[in-house]
C-alpha cells in the first residue's frame, strides 16, 4: 500500500468545497475551512480547484487530496488527463479523478488516463467510483485508493439517503488489495463509524461539516 494512503487508516478526511456562485467559494475561505477541520482532527483534506488546492497545500500539514471539477453532468471530477496533470502540478499529495467506466471528454479510458498520468511524473491516485464494476476496473488500472464518491451519482446505484454501505462492503470484499475510502452522504459520526466497521480504510465527510447552506436547510426543513 502506498505509505501516504496507509497513514490515513481509520481517519476522517474532510472535503472542503464550495460550489459555483456560492458565498464561500474563495480559496482563502476554503483554506481557512481546511485549517479549521485539521484543528478538529482531520487526517487529510480533500479540495477542489487549482487555486484552492495550491493554497490549502501551503496552509495545512496533513495530506491534501486534490481534484478539479469541470462541468456538472457526466464525467466532471478531474475529467481528463490534462485536468489530472494540472491538479498534480499544484503540489497536492493525492490526485482524485472520476474512476467510472463512462466515456471521458478526452476519449481516453480510465486505465489510459492513469497510465499517462503516471508517465508524466510520480503521483498517488484516488479513483472516485460509482459501482463495484468501476472499482474492479480501477484496481486493474493500478490506482492507490478507491473512493465510493460517485455511488448514487453515476447511474449505476440508487442514491441512498446516507452512505452506500452495501456498495462499500461489496467493494471491500471484492477488491481486498486496494484501500477503499468511504465517501458520499456520510452525514453523522455514527455513519462514519459504520463505514470503518464495514471495512473502509478511511472516511471522507464533506457536506455535513463544510457546507453550511445544506446543513442549515436540514434544520429549516425540520421546523
Ligand atoms: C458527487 C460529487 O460531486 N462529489 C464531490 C466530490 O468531491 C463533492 O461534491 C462531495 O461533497 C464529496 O464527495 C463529499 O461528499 P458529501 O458532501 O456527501 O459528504
Amino acid at each position: 500500500m502506498n505509505p501516504l494512503i496507509a497513514s490515513l487508516r481509520g481517519g476522517l478526511i474532510v472535503s472542503c468545497q464550495a460550489y459555483p456562485g456560492e458565498p464561500l467559494r474563495h480559496p482563502e475561505t476554503m483554506a481557512q475551512m481546511a485549517e479549521a477541520v485539521v484543528a478538529g482532527g482531520a487526517v487529510a483534506v480533500r479540495a477542489q480547484g487549482l487555486a484552492d488546492c495550491a493554497l490549502i497545500k501551503q496552509r495545512v500539514s496533513v495530506p491534501v487530496i486534490g481534484l478539479w471539477k469541470d462541468g456538472k453532468d457526466g464525467v466532471f471530477i478531474t475529467p481528463t488527463l490534462q485536468h489530472a496533470i494540472a491538479v498534480r502540478n499544484c503540489g497536492v499529495d493525492v490526485v482524485a479523478l472520476d474512476g467510472t467506466r463512462r466515456q471521458r471528454p478526452d476519449g481516453l479510458t480510465f486505465a489510459d488516463t492513469v497510465e499517462r498520468l503516471r508517465a508524466a511524473g510520480p503521483v498517488v491516485v484516488m479513483a472516485d467510483c460509482g459501482s463495484l464494476a468501476d472499482a474492479r476496473a480501477a484496481r486493474d488500472a493500478g490506482v492507490d485508493a478507491i473512493g465510493t464518491t460517485l455511488a448514487g451519482y453515476s447511474g449505476d446505484r440508487p442514491k441512498s439517503d446516507g452512505p452506500d454501505l452495501d456498495l462499500l462492503a461489496d467493494i471491500v470484499s471484492a477488491v481486498p488489495d486496494v484501500p477503499i475510502i468511504a465517501e458520499g452522504r456520510v452525514h453523522t459520526p455514527e455513519q462514519a463509524r459504520q463505514a470503518l466497521e464495514a471495512g473502509a480504510h478511511a472516511v471522507v465527510v464533506g457536506t455535513a461539516i463544510t457546507h453550511p447552506t445544506t446543513i442549515t436547510g436540514w434544520f429549516v426543513g425540520r421546523l
